[in-house]
């Protein structure tokens, strides 16, 4: 893609200007991207920040239904044979979904054909399949294509060259992945590293759609793409091995990360006035992005990117006004927070509040920026500000004057506009969330192996199957263990097989955690007490009870069936009130 010629607003002394990261999150760029591109962007252009977006794959209505759960959809169907059933659990089927369809008077795209040149200026689409010749993953990828042209067709709406431009592009891309899952099915191997270039395509597609519309609108804007910027041999060697057990995957360490932010750092510096779009897929790590750092990927890149520019602020976009006391969707009487502790919001989405990757944090606070979460919807809300209470609020915030009605900017130390009384010592718990889709897998020794041994066996079995265990609860011959329970039936049967020679083995699925969560709780006596008692006098059965792991969260595990109702009875009694000093204790 060529960088457009057209006028932008940014000032040529950019360099001077201060850096506003703005993590675009999948279903805002599905259903918000006039938002982005004709008020986020420009409003901080006019108001004297350098903007850059890292942006996440597309979604429509839910993250569920979006493109990344396609893209490893289509990775599963590669290496199912043709004809036998989809038995994946984790990933919705979505071939009857309406987006399936192009939109009245678009003109269709090829479909069924694949590359055989290796540049969009080169591309050559051979010939197509007959259907005969038509593979599992031939419907998943058309899918994915004719969501994105429909979407192209929808923000690129002023010049039609740069519109040809966009189709041209990601009709490249997707045959280039349909010709890389031709070529897996016929190895018959996906590996980890595969399956991260098939899900990085994701963002490549979103980003091309973001930065054009950006240019469609006189805003000069640039593709960044992620796919190379880890140089193997200088990332990996001693940084990837950082924490290595002795036969397990290599764990990605701080000195991997900081190298990381430096070459974002340096790569956004290279746009120059341009407005960065930067994949929020960062490339293939080793041990694979999946297994290292988890879906929601894209908000630790732009955490990366930050601090990489030495950013004002981070904000993350998302179809929320920030942080509430519960999720807003379950709880009609959730609290916005205007400010929250790293520590607090790592632990809400550990436990099923999916609001921004825990791993966010620490690279970001690490470098004193703080995070601030907002709502592309309501781009002039205040949004929650993470920031640890550590930092006090920089007394000095005129290096960085620029304010805007988007979000006022922030000091290099903390954010300026952190309102007074969230400062102020209050008790109490800060938010409630739930985590669904959890099993419970209850061992009874057989008595015939000491204590140490039987735990050993049990988080042996379980790591030999990759399962990480959310919740435990033990005595000396007893152990429950909460996981997520989106596993295939067939590796739970597989594990219940390999537990039974170390005792008893009960299974209780359809179960959720319920986490109440809150920096103060540590000093407080009663609050576990209040929430275990209006959880019975609402005749909500309490499985299991894990509380001290952290000084910050009191967990327990009821039936999924109680879920909403545990929430709202919990969120009445202890989170109604802005909690004040001691009252209600
Ligand atoms: N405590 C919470 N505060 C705010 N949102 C929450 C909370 N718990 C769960 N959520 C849910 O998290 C979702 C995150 O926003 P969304 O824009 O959908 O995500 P994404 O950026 O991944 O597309 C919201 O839909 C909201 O209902
Ligand atoms: N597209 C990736 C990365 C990501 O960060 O997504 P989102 O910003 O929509 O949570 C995923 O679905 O996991």
């Amino acid at each position: 893609m060529q960088a457009s010629t057209s006028s932008t607003a940014a000032a040529s002394s950019s360099s001077q200007q201060p850096w506003v990261i703005a993590k675009i999150g999948g279903t805002s760029v599905g259903k918000q991207l006039h938002a982005v591109v004709e008020t986020i962007v420009p409003t901080h252009i006019k108001s004297g920040n350098r903007i850059a977006l890292v942006c996440s794959a597309r979604s429509g209505n839910t993250k569920a239904t979006g493109t990344t759960n396609l893209l490893l959809r289509a990775a599963h169907e590669a290496l199912r044979p043709k004809g036998q059933p989809d038995l994946s659990s984790s990933v919705p089927s979505l071939r009857n979904s309406p987006s399936q369809s192009p939109a009245p008077g678009t003109p269709s795209t090829p479909r069924g054909s694949y590359l055989l040149s290796g540049s969009v200026s080169s591309l050559r689409l051979s010939r197509s399949a007959t259907p005969d010749e038509r593979q599992p993953f031939d419907d998943t990828v058309d899918q994915i294509k004719e969501d994105h042209m429909v979407a192209a067709r929808k923000a690129i709406v002023n010049s039609r060259e740069l519109l040809d431009e966009v189709e041209e592009e990601l009709e490249y891309d997707c045959e280039r992945l349909r010709g890389f899952l031709r070529a897996a099915q016929i190895i018959d191997e996906i590996s980890t590293r595969s399956k991260d270039i098939i899900m990085g395509v994701g963002e490549r597609l979103s980003c091309r759609i973001v930065a054009a519309a950006l240019r469609d609108r006189g805003i000069d804007a640039e593709l960044v793409s992620l796919e190379n910027i880890i140089d193997w041999d200088v990332l990996t060697d001693e940084d990837a091995q950082t924490g290595k057990a002795a036969d397990g995957p290599p764990q990605l360490g701080q000195t991997f990360y900081s190298r990381l932010s430096q070459r974002l750092g340096e790569r956004l510096a290279e746009c120059g006035d341009r407005v960065p779009v930067v994949t929020g897929f960062f490339g293939v790590v080793p041990g694979s992005l999946l297994a290292q750092v988890g879906r929601g990927y894209s908000d630790l890149c732009a955490a990366l990117c930050a601090v990489g520019v030495g950013a004002s602020e981070l904000q993350v976009w998302k179809e929320v006004d920030g942080i509430f006391t519960a999720d807003p969707r379950k709880v009609p009487t959730a609290r916005l927070l205007s400010t929250i502790t790293p520590e607090e919001a790592a632990e809400l989405t550990y436990y099923g509040s999916e609001v921004i990757h825990p791993f966010t944090m620490e690279q970001v606070i690490r470098a004193a920026i703080p995070i601030r979460i907002k709502n592309v919807e309501n781009p002039s809300g205040e949004g929650t500000i993470i920031f640890p209470d550590s930092v006090a609020p920089d007394a000095h915030p005129a290096e960085h004057t620029a304010r805007n009605t988007v979000a006022p900017s922030v000091a290099t130390r903390a954010p300026s506009s952190v309102p007074s009384s969230a400062l102020e010592p209050h008790l109490g718990p800060t938010a409630i969330t739930i985590k669904d889709t959890v099993v419970v897998l209850s061992v009874h020794s057989n008595r015939k192996t000491i204590a140490h041994g039987f735990f050993a066996r049990i988080f042996g079995t379980l790591d030999k199957h990759g399962i990480v265990v959310d919740l435990i609860s033990t005595s000396e011959v007893h152990v429950s263990l909460a996981v997520h329970g989106e596993m295939r039936k067939s590796v739970l049967d597989r594990v219940v097989r390999d537990l039974k020679p170390v005792g008893e083995v009960s299974i209780s699925r359809d179960m959720a955690i319920l986490s109440l969560v809150g920096k103060h709780m540590k000093n407080m006596v009663g609050t576990a007490g209040k929430m275990f008692s209006t959880l019975a006098e609402g005749n909500v059965n309490i499985e299991m009870i894990s509380q001290g792991a952290s000084e910050i969260n009191i967990s327990c595990v009821i039936e999924e069936r109680d879920a909403v109702k545990a929430l709202n009875l919990v969120h009445l009694k202890l989170l109604n009130q802005a909690p004040q000093g001691l009252a209600g204790y």
